[in-house]
């Protein structure tokens, strides 16, 4: 699909959607507790339901309702260990990164014989070692790299090790899947752990459905090293009946940074102010580039005013970055962004392709290392954009269009639907001017 935009400021108020991020962890929760969850969430989108779809594979009957889901969980006996329904289930996770590295420890867990399928960049993110890890606690993987990745056997509680680097996903994945194993597990995190808030999140959907998990911190024998230690102790999920998703702060990003570059306010409904979301930290950072920030009743909203630089980690927000990145480009001075490594396993190399698709809007961007270099300028001159399959490439440069002389093209723009379908609806809504056609 290509999105052609006729370059106008934003302003006005829309709605959040649902917490993608929350709404994979709760639906999982619930899939895997012991009774009927009512699981309010009021938006959708293809990743939310690539992880309805995979619980839907291993037994959870799960029905759409008009504010949510009804989750009927998987049919599992502990006791039992293998169940019949599972075997041969197939897990198609789409582009779902989250779901693959949730879904998999769970199937795991729960000693399925499970198919795991993927489309796009799925299959080239890394899984190791996680895999590594299931493998040492009993089960077969056929792990040599991308799908089908057929998983078989049972795993057993016990100590995991994971580096703290590569994705917090495993980390979560693993988590979730620990109230299912019939003895108590710990995972052992070395060094820094990056994407921190989203195990946070992934605690906090934990809890809900009654599952604690102890946290300890030391230091590595080498003295220097940190080490985070997380130990379940033989919880087991218990539905609390209803839970509700909260807003989505990292899609609600998108619309504050438009506050910031455009002449009037822009406020986002729906959204808590004291979410463990990390992406919450937009709004400290849009202040902190001279923007005018407000924080109401489960509100926000910014203002623009003169921008200027701010140099940052991304090491909590990697997906803040693309849009962060076009307030930047437009804020007088020199940004430095750091500690991006990941983003170059994402759905795109969006390291790479934040650059270079803000170049493409006549933005001056270089990376050096694992850092991204913006020399901002007052205003950008237009162009034509490939979102690179990457939904937060696409809504990054409309949200630069803001700011661009000429028309911008955004090629590829069918890949908001991963994230956020409402996108461009919700671009309209604040006055944008978007035409969509088939490419
Ligand atoms: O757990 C989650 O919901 C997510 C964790 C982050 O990934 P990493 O931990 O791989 O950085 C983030 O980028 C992703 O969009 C969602
Ligand atoms: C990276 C993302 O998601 P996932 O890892 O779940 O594919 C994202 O939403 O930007």
């Amino acid at each position: 699909m290509l999105a052609r935009i006729t370059p106008t400021p934003l302003a006005g108020s829309v709605p959040a959607i649902a917490s993608k991020s929350m709404a994979h962890r709760l639906i999982i929760a619930a899939a895997l507790s012991s009774g009927t969850t009512h699981v309010v969430c009021n938006t959708t989108c293809a990743d939310i339901d690539a992880t309805v779809r995979c619980l839907t594979s291993l037994g959870a009957r799960i029905n759409v309702v008009d504010d949510g889901y009804e989750v009927h969980p998987v049919p599992k006996s502990i006791e039992l260990g293998i169940l019949k329904a599972f075997q041969g289930a197939k897990l198609d996770c789409g582009e779902s990164g989250s779901t693959l590295r949730f879904m998999l420890p769970v199937a795991c867990a729960l000693g399925a014989q499970a198919t795991f399928v993927g489309a796009q960049r799925l299959g080239e993110r890394p899984l190791t070692p996680l895999t590594d890890e299931l493998m040492a606690a009993g089960c077969t993987l056929s792990a040599d790299g991308g799908f089908p990745l057929v998983t078989s056997g049972r795993l057993r509680p016990g100590r995991f090790v994971l580096p703290g680097t590569v994705s917090s996903q495993f980390i979560s994945g693993l988590l979730l899947s620990f109230p299912l194993l019939p003895g108590d597990s710990e995972i052992e995190v070395h060094g820094r752990i990056e994407s921190r808030p989203y195990i946070n999140l992934t605690l906090q959907a934990l809890k809900l459905f009654g599952v604690d998990i102890a946290i300890e911190r030391m230091t590595a024998p080498n003295g220097i090293d940190d080490i985070t230690r997380f130990r379940s102790s033989g919880n087991v999920y218990r539905t609390p009946g209803e839970v509700k998703v909260e807003g989505d702060w990292s899609n609600a990003a998108f619309w504050l940074c438009a506050g910031a570059l455009g002449n009037e306010p822009v406020e986002v409904r729906g959204i808590s102010l004291t979410s463990a979301q990390g992406d919450r930290n937009v709004l400290a950072a849009l202040s902190r580039f001279g923007a005018r920030t407000k924080r109401a009743s489960e509100a926000a909203i910014v203002q623009p005013d003169n921008l200027h630089a701010f140099s940052m980690s991304a090491q909590d927000i990697p997906d803040l970055v693309p849009v962060i990145s076009a307030v930047a480009a437009c804020a007088d001075g020199t940004t430095i962004i750091r500690d991006c490594a990941r983003l170059r396993i994402k759905e795109s190399d969006r390291l790479a392709t934040t650059a270079s698709e803000l170049a493409a809007l006549g933005a001056h961007v270089t990376i050096d290392h694992d850092s991204l270099v913006i020399y901002g300028q007052e205003r950008l001159s237009g162009g034509e954009v490939d979102s690179h399959n990457d939904h937060r490439i696409a809504m990054m440069a409309a949200i630069a269009a803001i700011r661009c002389d000429g028309e911008v093209l955004i090629h590829g723009a069918e890949a908001v639907r991963k994230s956020y379908p409402a996108f461009f609806d919700h671009y309209r809504m604040l006055g944008g001017r978007v035409e969509l056609t088939e490419e």
